[in-house]
C-alpha cells in the first residue's frame, strides 16, 4: 500500500442532450496511461473539490460548469499512490465540450462504457451510472 497521503482528485461525468457521457483518453506516459477517463484533475491547496471541477472542466474540455451534483466518492489504492475520486454528475453547463489537451475523445452511450478500458478505480464509477441507485 503507497504510505503517502491519498490525492484528492475532482471528477466530471459530462451528459449530451443525447444521454452519452463524454470521455477521453489520458497520455501514455500519465498515471495509468493510455486509459479512458472522465475529465478531471487533482484539488489545489485551498481549492473546494467544487472550485477545482469548474477549473478542471475549463481547462481541459472548454467548459463552464453551472451546477453539479455528488455521484460518488472512490477510495483506491493503486499500489503507487491512493487516489480519492470525488465523482459529480454535471447538471448544467455553458460552452461547446471540447477537448483543450490534443488527447483522443468520444461521447459514449452509458450502456457501451464496459468495452473501453478505465483505470480500475472507475469500474465502481462505471458500475452505479449503468444501475443507478
Ligand atoms: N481525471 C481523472 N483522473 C482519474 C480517473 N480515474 C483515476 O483513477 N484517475 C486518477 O486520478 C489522478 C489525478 O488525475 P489527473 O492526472 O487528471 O490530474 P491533473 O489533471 O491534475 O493532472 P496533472 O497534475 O498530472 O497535470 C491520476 O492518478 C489518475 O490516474 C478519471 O476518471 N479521471
Ligand atoms: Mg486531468
Amino acid at each position: 500500500m503507497a504510505n503517502s497521503d491519498p490525492i484528492h482528485v475532482a471528477v466530471g461525468v459530462i451528459e449530451n442532450t443525447d444521454g452519452d457521457v463524454f470521455i477521453s483518453k489520458r497520455h501514455k506516459d500519465l498515471h495509468q496511461g493510455d486509459k479512458w477517463e472522465f475529465p478531471g484533475g487533482k484539488v489545489e491547496v485551498g481549492e473546494t473539490v467544487y472550485d477545482a471541477l469548474v477549473r478542471e472542466l475549463r481547462e481541459e474540455c472548454n467548459i463552464s460548469v453551472q451546477t453539479a451534483s455528488p455521484l460518488t466518492v472512490i477510495n483506491h489504492d493503486y499500489q503507487d499512490k491512493r487516489v480519492v475520486l470525488d465523482v459529480w454528475r454535471i447538471t448544467s453547463f455553458t460552452g461547446e465540450v471540447r477537448q483543450t489537451d490534443g488527447q483522443d475523445w468520444l461521447w459514449v452511450p452509458v450502456y457501451a462504457l464496459g468495452a473501453y478500458q478505465f483505470p480500475e478505480a472507475n469500474v465502481a464509477i462505471i458500475d452505479l451510472l449503468e444501475n443507478p441507485l
